[in-house]
């Protein structure tokens, strides 16, 4: 059983898959408490990997994205199995400090400050800019590097960033401009 907060059916709105139909499924609890965490996941209640599927296979749409909270917490190979054989593409966002199934499809990596990585492998680095030293994550293997505003707030910022920067690329997070979930 895995602790659910909500499974929605929205288009992802940051990083690479900007823009895809995608069905999210939201863990409960995070072991970090990032101070600009734009999400509410505590509360959840407890479903089988049979109960996620149903409820995930409901939506058209190929891809799954595995959330939180953080997913790492949760996520485990029996489910990212069950999803790969229902046809889905799995997707999860991480802070990148638990050990991962090696089986998930793509791996969007958020690092925070003073957060030790375990993750293992990694597609996308994806870290919300707050004028810190993010240059040490460009060491990190992954075949994209997003800078993302905080809550929409900094995005002049994080422009003028990545042109004196430009490795990095821009992500809006445009569920929040566009007003869907
Ligand atoms: C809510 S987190 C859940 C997944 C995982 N715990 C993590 O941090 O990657 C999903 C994404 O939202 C980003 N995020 C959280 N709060 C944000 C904010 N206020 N503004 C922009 N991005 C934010 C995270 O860095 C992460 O990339
Ligand atoms: N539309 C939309 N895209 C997202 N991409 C990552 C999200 C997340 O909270 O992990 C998210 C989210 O909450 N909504
Ligand atoms: S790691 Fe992710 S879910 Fe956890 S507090 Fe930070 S942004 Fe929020
Ligand atoms: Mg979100």
């Amino acid at each position: 059983m895995k602790k659910i907060n909500e499974i929605f059916y929205s288009l992802q709105g940051e990083g690479f898959h900007v823009g895809t139909p995608a069905v999210f499924v939201r863990f409960s609890g995070c072991n970090l408490k990032c101070e600009f965490c734009d999400t509410r996941h505590k509360e959840g209640v407890m479903m089988s990997d049979e109960e996620i599927l149903e409820q995930v296979c409901q939506y058209p749409c190929k891809t799954v994205i595995l959330t939180g909270g953080e997913p790492g917490l949760w996520v485990d190979e029996d489910l990212v199995a069950a999803l790969h054989k229902a046809g889905k593409y799995v997707c999860i966002e991480t802070n990148g400090t638990c050990v991962l199934p090696e089986s998930i499809d793509w791996v969007t990596c958020s690092p925070k400050l003073g957060a030790s990585l375990r993750v293992r492998r990694m597609d996308e680095v994806k870290v919300v800019f707050l004028g810190q030293d993010v240059s040490p994550y460009l060491q990190l293997k992954a075949s994209s590097y997003f800078l993302q505003p905080c809550s929409c707030r900094n995005t002049a910022e994080v422009i003028e960033y990545i042109k004196s920067h430009p490795q990095w690329r821009l992500s809006l997070q445009i569920h929040k401009l566009i007003d869907i979930p």
